[in-house]
């Protein structure tokens, strides 16, 4: 059995993740931690079973309180990173959605996490199809290297651009040289019409209500243009992702950037 805390409950993934760990057999939720404590239990939440679960203010009380194996963290930018430090240091293996992490970040992380020999992850994206979208991307970039990334999300999204877009550039790094794109003149006549950088990849960020988690690459070539492109319709297609990280954990002893490096 592993003893699972989610923080984030009430947030669009903490609910769906909630739900995955209390249908899952080997998997106990022992609490849930969110920073809106009192005044509500967890059937309050919209398509909530009634469940019987502590809930907690903080992360520090309830590593006191109780048994925790995996945390699973789905916050906010700042709050997953503290979360995540507060978990190696309590000897908990964090698993984390939460986006926003620099290069800075991992490599700290990862240093943490070896000294004290536990498993962690961060994942950008959970959704299958979209690490699939990633990696034909990374496959694509080889021969097509002038490459655009266009992200959409719902508009309550806080970071930009999305960890995918940072992770997808990050793969295409590994296979592409730097290079400038478009016209080696070319000029903004309106600040950030030309998105972020990266090598001379561009990352567009749309955020617009109804959208939920959509990215779209596309690569030129001479004469052609290739379009690879994920859309996550639903919270539901990232839970069989965070359901391995959460298995997979519990046998690392190091920091695993990235769910294409567990999936068979
Ligand atoms: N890796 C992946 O596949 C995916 C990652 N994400 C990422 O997951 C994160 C959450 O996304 P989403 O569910 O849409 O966001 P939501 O805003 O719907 O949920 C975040 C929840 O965290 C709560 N929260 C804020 N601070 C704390 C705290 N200190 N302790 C506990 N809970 C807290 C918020 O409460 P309140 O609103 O009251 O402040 C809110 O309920 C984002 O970083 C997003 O980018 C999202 C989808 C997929
Ligand atoms: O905030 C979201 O919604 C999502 N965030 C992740 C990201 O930043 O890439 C994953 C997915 O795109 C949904």
């Amino acid at each position: 059995m592993i003893n699972i805390v989610v923080a984030g409950p009430r947030g669009n993934m903490g609910k769906e993740a909630v739900k995955m760990v209390t249908e899952t057999e080997d998997f106990q939720l022992t609490a849930v931690v969110d920073h809106k404590n009192g005044g509500w239990t967890m059937k309050d939440v919209e398509g909530m079973p009634s469940l019987d679960v502590p809930i907690f203010e903080n992360l520090e009380t309830c590593f006191h309180d109780v048994d925790v194996d995996v945390l699973v963290d789905l916050t906010r930018p700042d709050i997953g990173k503290k979360h995540m430090e507060l978990a190696l240091d309590n000897g908990v293996r964090p698993v984390i959605g939460t986006t926003g992490f620099t290069d800075e970040d991992v490599k700290r992380l990862r240093e943490k996490a070896e000294s004290k020999r536990l498993g962690a992850m961060i994942v950008p994206n959970f959704a299958i199809g979209a690490v699939l979208m990633m990696k034909f991307s990374q496959m694509a970039a080889k021969y097509m290297q002038d490459v655009e990334i266009i992200e959409q999300h719902h508009d309550r999204k806080l970071d930009a651009p999305s960890g995918t877009a940072i992770k997808t550039a990050q793969l295409i790094q590994e296979v592409r040289d730097p290079k400038v794109q478009g016209h080696p003149e070319e000029t903004e006549e309106l600040s950030g019409s030309r998105g972020a950088n990266i090598d001379g990849m561009h990352i567009h960020s749309v955020r617009l209500p109804g959208r939920v988690a959509h990215q779209e690459v596309i690569l030129g070539g001479e004469g052609q243009t290739l379009s690879i492109r994920h859309d996550s319709m639903n919270r539901t297609s990232f839970m069989p992702g965070v359901k391995l990280a959460c298995e997979t954990v519990m046998n690392l002893e190091t920091l695993v950037y990235g769910l294409e490096h567990i999936i068979e």
